[in-house]
């Protein structure tokens, strides 16, 4: 699903008003005409007072079309505009006047000298103050309101975007953001509800069809997608019946040391679960009884010395994907072993851990790893590879630029993992906070190798491995429970999410 900027947002507006030879407050009235749909179906005419806050640009006008409906069908409500600037923009202005126009009990003006309403628990709020349009601090008693709106333990829901939430940075210092019980946002999701700053006040949200031009909608480029089960199906290959082992690829995990075994363990049985016709580990002597031990359908290999860490990474083995990282160290003796490797490398391959962490600490390394390969760092691991950053936008910004530069794929882990190459940036939309243990990245190593070694393309096999990785969480947990999920389940359950790709009703979604 494609996520639209700002500006592109607006142009769409305009566009579908244009199009359609309608002035653009019709928009508005079927924007607000669906939000008290939504607030119908749950109401069904109940008196619960609904305390409307409309701000003075678009998103407060949506506000007042909603209100006017509300009180229309005789619903207990109280209108309040919270004055923030003296431009209160025409269509607003328009749909206050149609309120007006149906009822003796006015909105409510609220300014900087006004005392601020009381909302008690039980009423429902309406957040129209804000939109998409923020793009500087409101004024104390506005982020007042929204402490008080915050405090009130009322229920929240915010129109389009919590207010005080922006589209282009993260909140700082003394930034204060409704925290809504639901949002609906309309026509597609924003970038900010999947970034670790402002996801947390994303808590439930639905999308809102207000029809905006599907031509404009569909022939525009993102620079941002969501990435969930339609488009993994797009991606998918499905296997002939009399496939043979030999067809889907050997899978080549190099790692380990003493002490981390199970982290090679577990990427190299997540590899053969992702469908990988064949796996060998690469991993020091010391391992080698452990993981024949763990995982019998895993062939292993060996470096020539009998020591705790790999120091020479020279294999036999005719791979069609490598994953290099998982438990490997980083004794100076490996970083040697591993600038050999890098340098004999012509392929894409998987570049995880450890891996990451001595290229990042040997930058020169950087110019030997093969385009298209894929890095899969943890939040730590990416500061050391591209250095520090102010904010979530910033994180973005600075890691598609060094994807770009070296022509790598940067899976970036985390609560909703976003992977960037060629400057676009791909958010996953399955997984769940039990990803949060341990050895969850490393089976996420896995299951991409074994997806490269099956002939997907880098980018598919980043986007999909990320998925399925999650998707299985998302299932494992119906069994497990969010605390109870070890890394071994999300493998365990990563045939159900390849069959959930196609499976009728849809196994329940993570909450
Ligand atoms: N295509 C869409 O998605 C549609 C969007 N609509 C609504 O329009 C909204 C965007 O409207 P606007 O662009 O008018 O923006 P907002 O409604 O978010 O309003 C902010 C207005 O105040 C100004 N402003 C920004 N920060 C301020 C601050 N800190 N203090 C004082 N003033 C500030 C801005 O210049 C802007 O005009 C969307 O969020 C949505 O609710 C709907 O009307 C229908 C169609
Ligand atoms: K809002």
């Amino acid at each position: 699903m494609k996520i639209y900027s700002r500006a592109q947002i607006y142009e769409a507006d305009k566009i579908t008003a244009e199009k359609e030879s309608l002035p653009s407050i019709n928009l508005m009235e079927r924007a607000g005409g669906y939000l008290y749909e939504w607030v119908h179906e749950r109401l069904q005419g109940g008196k619960v007072p609904i305390k409307v806050f409309c701000g003075i640009g678009n998103n407060g006008g949506d506000g007042m079309v909603l209100a006017r409906y509300l009180v229309e069908n005789n619903y207990n409500v109280t209108t309040y505009v919270v004055n923030y600037n003296t431009k209160r923009v025409p269509d607003f202005l328009e749909a206050y006047d149609r309120l007006k126009s149906v009822t003796k009990n006015w909105p409510i003006v609220l300014t900087e000298e006004s005392v601020l309403p009381e909302i008690s628990p039980q009423d429902i709020v309406i957040d129209a103050i804000f939109g998409i349009g923020l793009n500087r601090a409101p004024q104390d008693w506005v982020k007042k309101l929204f402490s008080a709106i915050n405090a009130s333990n009322a229920y929240v829901l915010s129109v389009d975007i919590p207010s005080g939430m922006y589209m282009d940075r993260s909140p700082e210092e003394g930034d204060v953001i409704v925290l809504p019980r639901f949002t609906l946002s309309f026509q597609a999701p924003k970038l900010p509800f999947f970034l670790p700053a402002t996801a947390p006040f994303m808590q439930a949200w639905d999308i809102l069809d207000i029809g905006l031009d599907p031509e404009y909608l569909a022939k525009t480029p993102t620079d941002v997608e969501l990435i969930g089960k339609q488009e993994v199906i797009q991606m998918y290959k499905s296997r002939h019946q009399f496939a043979h082992k030999g067809m889907f690829g050997h899978s080549l995990l190099i790692g380990g040391s003493y002490g981390k075994m199970g982290a090679i363990v577990l990427a190299s049985k997540a590899a053969m679960r992702a469908g990988s016709g064949m796996v060998t580990a690469y991993v020091p002597q010391i391992g080698v009884q452990i993981l024949q031990t763990a995982l019998p359908e895993v062939m292993a290999e060996t470096d020539n010395f009998n020591g705790k860490v790999l120091e020479e990474i020279d294999f036999q083995t005719e791979a069609n994907a490598i994953g290099i990282g998982p438990g490997m160290g980083t004794d100076p003796k490996t970083v040697k072993a591993v600038e050999g490797f890098l340098k004999a490398q012509k392929n894409p391959m998987v570049i995880d851990a450890d891996a990451i962490n001595i290229i990042a600490a040997h930058p020169a390394l950087l110019e030997h790893v093969p385009n298209l390969s894929i890095f899969t760092p943890h939040l730590g691991e990416l500061e050391r590879l591209i250095g520090t950053w102010k904010d979530d936008f910033d994180r973005l910004e600075k890691t598609s630029k060094f994807a770009k530069t070296h022509d790598i794929i940067i899976v970036i882990k985390g609560a909703h993992t976003i992977t960037t190459h060629d400057m676009k940036l791909y958010i996953n939309d399955s997984g769940n906070p039990g990803l949060a243990t341990a050895g969850s990245g490393d089976v996420l190593t896995g299951v991409i190798t074994g997806l490269l070694a099956q002939g997907y393309h880098p980018m598919e096999a980043a986007l999909m491995g990320v998925y399925f990785h999650g998707r299985a969480a998302d299932i494992a947990i119906n069994q497990y429970g969010i605390e109870g999920l070890m890394a071994g389940d999300v493998i365990e359950f990563l045939g159900r999410a390849y069959m959930d790709l196609f499976a009728k009703p849809e196994e329940p979604k993570a909450p």
